[in-house]
């Protein structure tokens, strides 16, 4: 399997590229990338996939242009679209199901991924929840208006694109390929699933000399965490400082910004917390951060969009089936983040993991990051 990227200290990594090209059409492509989506993400629990459903380049670059675009607003304009959304009075008078769900933005600080960082980052985040017309639907900034289908187009084929990476990663499990597909559905209540668009600017010259690239800054683009869901798809383009953590090495691998000249995007995926909880650890969430830029060459704005993929909310963390998995003994503690660090203590561990729901593992992991108050309550 041909992988990229290295980690900046010696023994090397890299990421592995899994190309899905013949997956589910004929047996020699399906079992290569069954056994390549398994070793990446057992071994690394990152992965560039290409050639996965219907995305194309021209997907990603109309959501990046769209995302210049409302990031380069001034700052009352997009600070009208934040806040939480989940006190939203839904006047429907069904559930208040965009209770659980994030949506607008958010500036420098009001995500905290480290005690002692400012995350250098803005977002905007949304939810497919928040674009059903059944619900009072949030007034959005004019760019995603003007762009309403393709975004919205976008939003479903990422979901689509999950899809088909549950069925290698159900296959890589020795389940039927349709194992996890009840687990996640666009029809139903998954409030932990999230559409994100991301800005880090430029770092002002005299701190970028200052701190830079410096573990010891008390900047960062993004600080390590990992992520809450079941696996992320990220789409970042020619600016790179995403890095991953590997544990077995316990080294910080790079993940390069993809080529752009092949027939379709390379796609960031990494599994996330419901995925360990689901095969016991054996597809670990892999931390991971964006480090501040360390020499003027690199200060450039970075734009990526996340998605998040989350499960229904009443899905728990139990494990899935499968010999494998059902062999593994484990604690129900995450593998977590290197070093000793206070995510680690209380979040993640789950005693019984049929007693937690995907819901709730997410008011878990956004009671701790989020500066602002996250309630849970109904
Ligand atoms: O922008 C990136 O490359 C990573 C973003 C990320 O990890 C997150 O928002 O969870
Ligand atoms: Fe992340």
């Amino acid at each position: 399997m041909p992988s990229i990227g290295e980690s900046r200290d010696a023994p090397r990594h890299s990421i592995p590229v899994v190309d899905l090209f013949g997956f589910e059409k004929n047996s020699a492509d399906t079992e290569r990338v069954v056994r390549d989506v398994r070793s990446a993400l057992r071994d690394v629990g990152f992965m560039y996939v290409t050639n996965i459903g219907p995305l194309t380049h021209s997907h990603v670059g109309e959501m990046i242009d769209l995302s210049r675009a409302f990031f380069a607003r001034d700052e009352n304009y997009k600070k009208q679209f934040g806040d939480s959304y989940g006190n939203m009075d839904v006047k429907t008078g069904k559930r208040k199901r965009a209770l659980w769900t994030h949506w607008g933005y958010s500036s420098f600080g009001e995500e905290r991924f480290e005690a002692n960082k400012i995350d250098q980052k803005e977002v905007f985040d949304t939810a497919k929840d928040l674009l059903d017309p059944l619900y009072d639907l949030p007034s959005y900034p004019d760019e995603f208006q003007l762009k309403w289908n393709e975004f919205t187009q976008f939003h479903r084929l990422c979901h689509e694109t999950t899809h088909v990476l549950y069925r290698a990663i159900s296959l890589s499990l020795g389940l039927p390929a349709s194992a996890l597909a009840g687990k996640f559905q666009w029809d139903r209540d998954a409030g932990g699933e999230e559409l994100r668009f991301l800005k880090y600017p430029q770092i002002p010259g005299d701190v970028l000399n200052e701190s830079a690239g410096t573990d010891q800054s008390g900047l960062v683009r993004a600080g390590m965490h990992t992520d809450y869901g079941s696996v992320t798809l990220l789409f970042q383009q020619d600016v790179g400082g995403l890095e991953v953590y590997h544990h077995p090495s316990s080294t910080w691998i790079n993940v390069p910004p993809p080529p752009q000249d092949t027939p379709r995007p390379w796609i960031v995926v990494n599994t996330c917390d419901l995925i360990e909880h689901w095969t016991r650890g054996l597809y670990c969430s892999t931390a991971h951060r964006v480090r501040m830029p360390r020499t003027a060459e690199e200060n450039k704005e970075r734009f990526s969009i996340a998605y998040f993929a989350h499960a229904n909310d009443d899905v728990t963390l139990e494990a899935v089936g499968g010999e494998e998995v059902a062999k593994r003994m484990w604690d129900g503690k995450l593998a977590g983040l290197p070093g000793h660090h206070s995510w680690n203590e209380g979040t993640a561990h789950v005693e019984d993991p049929s007693k937690v729901t995907a819901i709730e593992w997410l008011c878990r992991r956004m009671g701790k990051t989020r500066t602002w108050k996250y309630s849970s309550d109904a």
